[in-house]
C-alpha cells in the first residue's frame, strides 16, 4: 500500500473531484460517516461528546462526525476554534448540515473556556488540523492542544493528531497525543517516523472512495505486509536440492564476539539456505560449531583473536555472502572488507563492523557490478553519512533514498519502522517488530535472514522487504505466544522463525 505525503494525498484528492467527478462533500461525508462507525464501537452512547474543530476540511470532517454522532442518540457539542468566516467550501456546507439537525455549536478561542467544556466532556473528538498544517501550531490551537494531552481524556484524533506534520522534516511540533487516529484513505508518512508515530496512538485507515494511486514519480514509498509476502516469498519446490537454495559464505567474528555470525548463520539456515559456509577465526570455531552444526568453517588467518588475513577464497562458489558481523574495527578487518567488495563478484551484504570498514570505500562500492546490501541502524547511518542521528530519525525517508541512490547500493536503515531503499529510489516500510528486538544481536540474526533470502528465487527488492517481515514477524508471534518483549533474546527469533514458515506459506 501506498503511503503518501501531503502533497501526494492532494493530488490523489484532486484526481477524484476534478477527473473523477466526485464532489468534495461527498468525500467529506464518506470520511465523516467512516470514523463514525468506528467511534461508535469504541464509545458508548452514553458518554458525551466533545468535537474540537478548526478552519479546514478536518474541521469540516468534525461537522459531519458531529450530525453523525447526534442522529445515533450521542449527547454532542461542537467547539469551533476559529471564527465563522474562516470556515468555507465543503466544510461550511457540512456545518450548515450539523446546523439544520439542531447541532449545537459554540464559537470558543478563549482556552479557559474550552477547558470547562472538556470537564464536562467524557470524550474528545480532535478535528482541529489535519493534513494542512503550515509551521508551528498557532494560537488558539497551541494552548486547547496542550489543555486536551494534560487532561488524558479519551481523544479520537481525525485523520492526523492535530499539530502532527503529514511529511518528513520536522523534528519540533506540539501536537495531541490522540488514543485513536482514524487516517483518511492512505497512510501518511509521519505514521513510520518514530518521532511522530506515538502520537497516533492506536490507529486504522477508513476508506472515503479515492482511488488507491500514486501521481508521484520521485516518492515511491509503500508498505510491506503480510500479504506481501505470501505473494512475493518463493515456495520450496518438491525436486529442490540443497543446491537450489543457495550456497552462502558469513564472513565476521572474532574470539570476544563468535556469537555474532553464529546467529547469522544460524538464522540464513532456518530461512532456508542450502548451505552455509563461517569464514572466521580459527579460536572461534569449536564454540560457534557447537551451535551451528549444519554450517561449514573456514579459518581464517588471527592474531589475538581477531581476522588479520583472508584465506584464497573462489567467492564464485557462492551466491551470496554477508561481511562484518563481530568482526572488529582494526586496519586488518577493514582491509578484508575491502578485499570483499573488490574481489567477490555475487551480491554482498555488509553489516556492523563491515559499515565502519566502508565509509573511506563507498566509491569502490559504487563501481561493483553486483548487489551490494547494507544494513545500518541509524547510528551506523550517521557514522556513514555524516548526519546526526537526530536528522536521520527526522528525514529517514530522505537520507536514505539519497544514500541508496547516489552510492548504487540497498539501503536497510532499520529501527521501529526498518525502511528498505532500492538503488532506484524506490522505498518499502517493514511493518512487523516490537521492542524485544531492541537487544543485542537482533541485527545478526536479520543480517542471515536476508542473506538467505538474497539466494532465493526472488527480486532482491522482494527478498530484503520479505527478510526484514519475516524478522519482525518472528518476534512479534513469540511476544504474543509465549515470550516477551522483556525476555525476548535474538537466538529465539531465529527459533521463532518456525512459526512465521508454518502459519505464511
Ligand atoms: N476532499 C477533501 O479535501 C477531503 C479532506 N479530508 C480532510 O481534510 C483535511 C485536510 O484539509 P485542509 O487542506 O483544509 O487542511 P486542514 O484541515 O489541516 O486545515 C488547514 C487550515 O488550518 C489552518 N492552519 C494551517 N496551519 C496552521 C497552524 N500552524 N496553526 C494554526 N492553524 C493552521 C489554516 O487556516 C489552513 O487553511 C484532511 O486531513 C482530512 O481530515 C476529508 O474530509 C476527506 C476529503
Ligand atoms: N523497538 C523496536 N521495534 C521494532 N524493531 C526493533 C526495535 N528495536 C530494534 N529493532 C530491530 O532489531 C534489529 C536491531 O539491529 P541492530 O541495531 O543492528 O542490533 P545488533 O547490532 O545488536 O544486532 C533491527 O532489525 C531493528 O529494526
Ligand atoms: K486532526
Amino acid at each position: 500500500m501506498h503511503i503518501v505525503t501531503a502533497k501526494e494525498m492532494y493530488e490523489i484528492d484532486r484526481f477524484a473531484i476534478e477527473k473523477g467527478g466526485i464532489d468534495g462533500r461527498i468525500l467529506m461525508e464518506n470520511a465523516g460517516r467512516a470514523i463514525v462507525d468506528q467511534i461508535t464501537n469504541l464509545v458508548d452512547n452514553t458518554e458525551r461528546i466533545l468535537v474540537l474543530v478548526g478552519s479546514g476540511n478536518n474541521g469540516g470532517d468534525g461537522f459531519v462526525i458531529a450530525r453523525n454522532l447526534l442522529n445515533k442518540g450521542y449527547e454532542v457539542i461542537v467547539l469551533q476554534l476559529v471564527a465563522d468566516e474562516k470556515i468555507k467550501g465543503d466544510a461550511a456546507y457540512h456545518k450548515q448540515l450539523f446546523i439544520n439537525f439542531k447541532g449545537k455549536i459554540q464559537l470558543v478561542q478563549e482556552v479557559t473556556v474550552v477547558e470547562q467544556y472538556l470537564s464536562n466532556a467524557d470524550v474528545v473528538i480532535d478535528a482541529m488540523l489535519g493534513i494542512g498544517i503550515s509551521g508551528e501550531v498557532r494560537q488558539p490551537f497551541k494552548q486547547v492542544i496542550e489543555v486536551v494531552n494534560k487532561l488524558e481524556m479519551l481523544t479520537i484524533s481525525v485523520d492526523i493528531p492535530s499539530g502532527v506534520p503529514a511529511d518528513e522534516g520536522v523534528a519540533n511540533f506540539t501536537a495531541i497525543k490522540a488514543d485513536y487516529t482514524f487516517v483518511v484513505e492512505l497512510p501518511k508518512l509521519s505514521l513510520y517516523l518514530e518521532y511522530c508515530s506515538p502520537f497516533y496512538g492506536q490507529w486504522r485507515l477508513v476508506e472515503i472512495g479515492l482511488p488507491h494511486t500514486t501521481f508521484s514519480q520521485d516518492n515511491l514509498i509503500e508498505t510491506w505486509n503480510q500479504k506481501n509476502v505470501v505473494e512475493t516469498l518463493p515456495k520450496r519446490n518438491r525436486y529442490s536440492h540443497k543446491g537450489s537454495h543457495g550456497k552462502g559464505l558469513v564472513i565476521g567474528g572474532s574470539h570476544t564476539m563468535p556469537g555474532s555470525v553464529a546467529m547469522t548463520a544460524k538464522a540464513a539456515l532456518r530461512s532456508g539456505s542450502g548451505l552455509i559456509t563461517v569464514g572466521t577465526v580459527q579460536e572461534a570455531i569449536p564454540s560457534i560449531a557447537s551451535y551451528c552444526m549444519e554450517a561449514t568453517y573456514i579459518s581464517f588467518l588471527s592474531n589475538e583473536g581477531i581476522i588479520t588475513g583472508l584465506p584464497a577464497i573462489d567467492f564464485s562458489s557462492y551466491d551470496a555472502l554477508a561481511i562484518g558481523m563481530g568482526m572488529g574495527r582494526s586496519e586488518s578487518t577493514a582491509s578484508i572488507t575491502k578485499k570483499v567488495i573488490v574481489d567477490a563478484k555475487i551480491p554482498i551484504l555488509i553489516d556492523a563492523d563491515g559499515l565502519q570498514h566502508i565509509k573511506g570505500d563507498l566509491p569502490l562500492i559504487k563501481q561493483r557490478q553486483h548487489p551490494t546490501v547494507l544494513t545500518p541502524h541509524p547510528g551506523e547511518m550517521a557514522m556513514l553519512t555524516g548526519y546526526s542521528v537526530k536528522e536521520i530519525l527526522t528525514s529517514p525517508f530522505k537520507v536514505s533514498k539519497q544514500f541508496a541512490r547516489e552510492h548504487g547500493v540497498y539501503l536497510i536503515l532499520k529501527g521501529v519502522h526498518t525502511i528498505i531503499s532500492d538503488p532506484n529510489g524506490r522505498q518499502w516500510v517493514n511493518t512487523t517488530g516490537n521492542a524485544g528486538l531492541a537487544k543485542g544481536g537482533s541485527g545478526d540474526v536479520l543480517s542471515g535472514i536476508l542473506l538467505s533470502m538474497m539466494m532465493q528465487n526472488q527480486s532482491l527488492n522482494d527478498a530484503l522487504t520479505n527478510g526484514c517481515f519475516i524478522h519482525g514477524a518472528s518476534a512479534d508471534i513469540l511476544v504474543s505466544e509465549q515470550r516477551s518483549k522483556q525476555d525476548l533474546v535474538a537466538t529465539d527469533v531465529i527459533d521463532g522463525l518456525t512459526s512465521v514458515f508454518r502459519t505464511l506459506i
